[in-house]
């Protein structure tokens, strides 16, 4: 039974190791159902192995990363998000709000690429979200290897959320619907730039992920952590495998039955860089989500309610909230109506 106990940390928890090769071996299918079951459903967090991704991928993407946060300043401010009413492109360290302190990373978003939508006023503020991405032109190559990835891991993605679903016994095209045409995809190129000169070290705080699946490449460097128990553990790289944690939307969808995990990540030491990538599968925009049928809703306990973060079954609802909490600026720069004085 395979179950890490990562090398870096003697503290570590046992993260579950989820081989996705299994589920199409008859004789391991059972088993590999019951161990995703078991691990989405103890933390909402694992380790996914044989997703069919290369080395030479991760690889690829990982230096891309790495090259586009050593173009000069000035590269990457041409592409800045308060350009972009679709809160695409880079935010400056220090720019984007966790729990209301900021987060000592930079970072550039992207997106389906998609054109910039036509909303009249009755149209739903979230489809702003939707539009074109920003892309470095001294990285030129960064457009096609960032595009190409989003896709190869939304196929994965796609498949895990199935087997997802057969394993807690629900029907595994449940979501087929929600996500078909344009479905939608964001992925995160993140530098974690050290200690920050205050001391602080929330290189993100502590947060759920707004959607559904998150599917996160990280480096050699570690940092993320996960609540376990009320207090916070560690989730040390492991080569070759992603990070996969499940996102609000997913718990809503079963009534609580899955969670959505707190997780961070504390900054690298002294003049240390972390790089990670980070993969977000979400259903399109308007996608309005139903929960789950199945016996499993018998043992969910419905949805925790926080009020400092309402959950919208509404999709697009759900992350525009993230949206114009992280990045307030590009927010009241685009959006205006959409921030409270
Ligand atoms: O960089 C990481 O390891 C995690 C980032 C994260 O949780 C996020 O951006 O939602
Ligand atoms: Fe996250």
């Amino acid at each position: 039974m395979p179950s890490a106990h990562p090398s870096s940390s003697a503290s570590s928890p046992s993260l579950a190791v989820i081989d996705l090769s299994r589920a199409d071996d008859p004789a391991e299918r059972d088993d590999f159902l019951k161990q995703l079951h078991a691990a989405a459903r103890d933390t909402g967090f694992l380790y996914l192995t044989g997703h069919g991704i290369t080395e030479a991928e991760t690889a690829r993407i990982l230096e891309l990363t790495r090259a586009f946060f050593a173009l000069p300043e000035a590269d990457r401010l041409a592409v800045s998000n308060l350009n972009s009413p679709h809160f695409r492109g880079y935010t400056r360290i220090g720019h984007e709000l966790t729990g209301g302190a900021s987060d000592w990373r930079d970072q550039l978003d992207v997106g389906a690429e998609r054109p910039a939508p036509e909303l009249g006023p009755d149209d739903p503020a979230y489809l702003w979200l939707e539009g074109p991405n920003q892309w470095p032109a001294a990285l030129p190559e960064l457009r096609e290897a960032v595009l190409g990835w989003q896709e190869r891991l939304a196929a994965v993605a796609h498949r895990l959320l199935r087997e997802l679903l057969t394993a807690i016994g629900a029907p595994p095209d449940f979501f087929d619907a929600a996500f078909a045409d344009r479905p939608h995809l964001h992925t995160k190129l993140i530098r974690y730039p050290g200690s920050a000169p205050s001391g602080a070290d929330q290189g993100v705080g502590a947060h759920k992920d707004y959607g559904f699946l998150t599917l996160l490449l990280q480096d050699g460097v570690g940092g993320l952590q996960v609540v376990r128990d009320g207090g916070f553990v560690d989730i040390p790289p492991m080569p070759g495998a992603f990070v996969v944690n499940l996102g609000e939307l997913l718990e809503i969808a079963t009534e609580g039955y899955l969670v959505a995990t707190d997780h961070r990540v504390v900054s690298p030491p002294g003049a240390v860089e972390r790089f990670s990538v980070p993969f977000f599968y979400n259903p399109r925009l308007d996608a309005v989500i139903d929960t789950v049928p199945g016996e499993y809703l018998r043992a969910a306990p419905g949805v925790a309610h926080d009020a400092s973060n309402p959950l919208h079954a509404e999709y697009g609802r759900n992350e525009l909230k993230g949206w114009v909490r992280a990045h307030p600026a590009v927010a009241r720069r685009w959006h205006p109506s959409l921030v409270q004085a």
